[in-house]
């Protein structure tokens, strides 16, 4: 059988390595940290872990909230939604795997814009 993405990438801990660095990434960038302003950062780490683990086929459940609940009404574009996923590319750049892997990791993510993104040019 073909390894998840997931084993891939080297397991939870790798994912929970490279979601640390992720948010870093964002909280560091002007256009995306004030969306974050009052986050409980530490509990958000726990619960995106979890997300990716889940979503690139790990087993550990995610115990956080739907991701249009939890997005709704914050006005968020497709050009922050790009931001995000290229500081999350970025983060798996740095740990180290590679390109192929994080081309896929990418396409899972994008359609995900469907449930975040809030804002649109035409409404
Ligand atoms: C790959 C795309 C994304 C994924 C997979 C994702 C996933 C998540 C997850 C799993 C949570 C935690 C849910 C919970 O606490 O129960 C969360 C919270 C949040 N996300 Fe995202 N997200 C993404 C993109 C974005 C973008 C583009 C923004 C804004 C620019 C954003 C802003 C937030 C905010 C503000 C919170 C709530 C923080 C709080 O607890 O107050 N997310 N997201």
């Amino acid at each position: 059988m073909t390894p998840s993405i997931y084993q891939r990438i080297g397991g939870g801990q790798a994912i929970e390595a490279v979601v640390v660095d992720f948010y870093d990434r964002i909280l560091d960038d002007r256009h995306l940290s004030g969306f974050f302003t009052g986050a409980n950062v530490s509990r958000l780490k726990g619960r995106q872990t979890e997300f990716f683990c889940a979503a690139l086929g790990g087993p550990e459940p995610y115990t956080g909230a739907s991701l249009p609940d939890v997005h709704r009404g914050r006005a968020i574009t497709q050009a922050h939604f790009d931001r995000v996923a290229t500081h999350l590319g970025a983060a798996l750049t740095a740990a180290g795997v590679s390109p192929a892997v994080i081309d896929e990791v990418l396409t899972t993510v994008a359609p995900l814009a469907d449930d975040i993104v809030s804002s649109r040019p035409e409404n």
